[in-house]
C-alpha cells in the first residue's frame, strides 16, 4: 500500500515525512520525502511542554494549543509531499516518556497530536498511537523502529547495526539469524542542542564547531561514564530529558561553551561504545543516521570509540533524513495487518506485539 510515514523527533526540530510503497514485511517503491522545520515559537512551546508534562492533565489548554498547531504543521507537511497514499502513519510528538519495565499497566508514555484533526484534513486513513500497547503490556515502548530496520536491512551483510542519533541515541542490532536486540543509547543531539542554544544562541551546534574548538573534560566525563544506565542490560529506552539531572550533578554546566560541548560529545560516543557491550557478537559495520552523523566532531569521537567501521546510512543507499519518517510508514502498514510491531527483544515485550490504533478513512 501507498504510506506516508510522519515523524516528530526528540529534537524538535521539524516534522520528517516520507512516502513509500509497504505491505510493512517488504517495501515497493521509495518515494519522496522531507523535513518541515518547526517555527522557533512552536519549538519553544513544545520545549517548554517537556518540562511541563508529568503535572499536566490531557485537556490542558497549553498543551491542546501546542497539539493543534504541531498537527497542521503535519498536515502541511503530507501536502506538500504531494502525493497519494492508502494510510498515514503518525507518530505525533513525545513528551513524556516513563515506562516501567514488566510491569502491566504502571508505565506511562505520552505522545501528543490529534489523528482525528489529521485524517479528516487529508482525507487519508490514521495509524497512531504506536507505543501504548507495547508501555501497557510492561515493555519500554521505544524503540520502534528496529523492525522497519530489519525490514530495510533485509540484503545486508550481518550481524549489523543501525545508530540512530536523534535527540536521543537507539541502536539495533540484527543478528546473522536476523534475532533483534535494541535499546536507547543514552543522550545524543539533545542536551548538545540545548548547551548549543545556552552557550551560543544557535538552535545545535552546526558542524560540530563548538565541540571541535573545545576538550572533553576528564573529570565530568568520568562521573557521566558511572551512570548506571550505560551497563544496566536492555531493553531499556529514555525520555529526553533524563540525563538532564545527572548532566547537571557532573558539573557539565560550569564547563566553558567549547569544553561543555565537546564533554557532550564525548560522553555521546562513549554511551554508544557502551552499548556495544551488550551486544551478543560484534557487527561487522555501523550504519548512521539521524542528524547527529551530520556532526563531524560527533563522527569523529564515534570512529575512535569503535572499533567497527562506521559510516552514514547513505552507504547502503538509504536517506538518513528519511529513514524514521520511512518506518513509520513500514508500522503503519504493519497496524493495519495486524502485525508485530515490538519484540521481547526491541522493548522487552513480553511477546511478539501488535499496537496502534486506526483513525478515519
Ligand atoms: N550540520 C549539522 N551539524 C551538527 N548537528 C546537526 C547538523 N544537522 C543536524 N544536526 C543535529 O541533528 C538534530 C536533528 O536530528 P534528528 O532530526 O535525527 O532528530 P529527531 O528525529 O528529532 O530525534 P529522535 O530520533 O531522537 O526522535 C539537530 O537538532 C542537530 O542537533
Ligand atoms: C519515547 C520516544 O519517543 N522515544 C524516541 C526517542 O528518539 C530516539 C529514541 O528516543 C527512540 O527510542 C524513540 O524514537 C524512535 C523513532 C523509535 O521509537 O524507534
Amino acid at each position: 500500500m501507498r504510506t506516508i510515514g510522519l515523524m516528530s523527533g526528540t529534537s524538535l526540530d521539524g516534522v520528517d515525512a516520507a512516502w513509500l510503497e509497504t505491505d510493512g514485511d517488504q517495501i515497493g517503491r521509495i518515494g519522496p520525502s522531507l523535513t518541515l522545520p518547526y517555527d522557533a515559537e512552536l519549538r519553544r512551546d513544545l520545549r517548554k511542554l517537556l518540562d511541563l508534562a508529568e503535572g499536566l492533565p490531557p485537556d490542558d489548554p497549553f498543551l491542546k494549543d501546542c497539539e493543534r498547531r504541531l498537527t497542521e504543521r503535519h498536515v502541511e507537511a503530507v501536502v506538500k509531499l504531494g502525493l497519494e497514499a492508502d494510510l498515514i502513519g503518525f507518530h505525533g510528538q513525545t513528551i513524556l516518556h516513563r515506562p516501567v519495565a514488566g510491569r502491566p499497566g504502571e508505565g506511562r508514555t505520552w505522545q501528543i497530536g490529534d489523528a482525528a484533526m489529521l485524517a479528516r484534513a487529508t482525507g487519508t486513513r490514521v495509524a497512531h498511537d504506536f507505543r501504548s500497547a507495547d508501555v501497557a503490556a510492561g515493555g519500554q515502548g521505544a524503540p520502534l523502529v528496529p523492525i522497519a530496520h530489519a525490514v530495510v536491512a533485509a540484503q545486508l551483510p550481518k550481524p549489523l547495526v543501525i545508530l540512530n542519533l536523534g535527540g536521543v541515541g537507539n541502536v539495533t542490532w540484527i543478528g546473522s539469524d536476523h534475532r533483534l536486540l535494541a535499546f536507547d543509547t543514552g543522550p545524543a543531539n539533545g542536551p548538545l542542542d540545548d548547551w548549543a542554544r545556552r552557550s551560543t544562541g544557535a538552535d545545535y551546534d552546526k558542524d560540530g564547531r563548538l565541540a571541535l574548538a573545545g576538550l572533553p573534560d576528564g573529570a565530568v566525563m568520568a562521573r557521566l561514564l558511572a551512570h548506571p544506565y550505560l551497563e544496566a542490560p536492555p531493553p531499556k529506552s529514555l525520555d529526553r530529558l533524563d540525563f538532564d539531572r545527572a548532566l547537571r550533578d557532573a558539573g557539565a554546566a560550569e564547563l566553558s561553551p567549547a569544553d561543555g560541548a565537546a564533554t557532550l560529545v564525548a560522553f555521546c560516543a562513549c554511551a554508544v561504545a557502551a552499548a556495544a557491550r551488550h551486544f551478543p557478537d560484534p557487527p561487522v559495520q555501523w550504519l548512521v543516521g539521524g542528524g547527529g552523523r551530520r556532526n563531524p566532531a560527533l563522527m569523529r569521537a564515534l570512529a575512535c570509540a569503535l572499533p567497527e567501521p562506521l559510516r552514514p546510512v547513505e552507504v547502503a543507499g538509504w536517506d538518513g533524513d528519511a529513514l524514521e519518517a520511512q518506518a513509520f510508514g513500514i508500522l503503519a502498514a504493519r497496524v493495519l495487518r495486524g502485525l508485530p510491531l515490538t519484540y521481547p527483544g526491541t522493548t522487552g515485550a513480553p511477546q511478539p506485539l501488535t499496537g496502534g490504533r486506526l483513525t478515519g478513512g
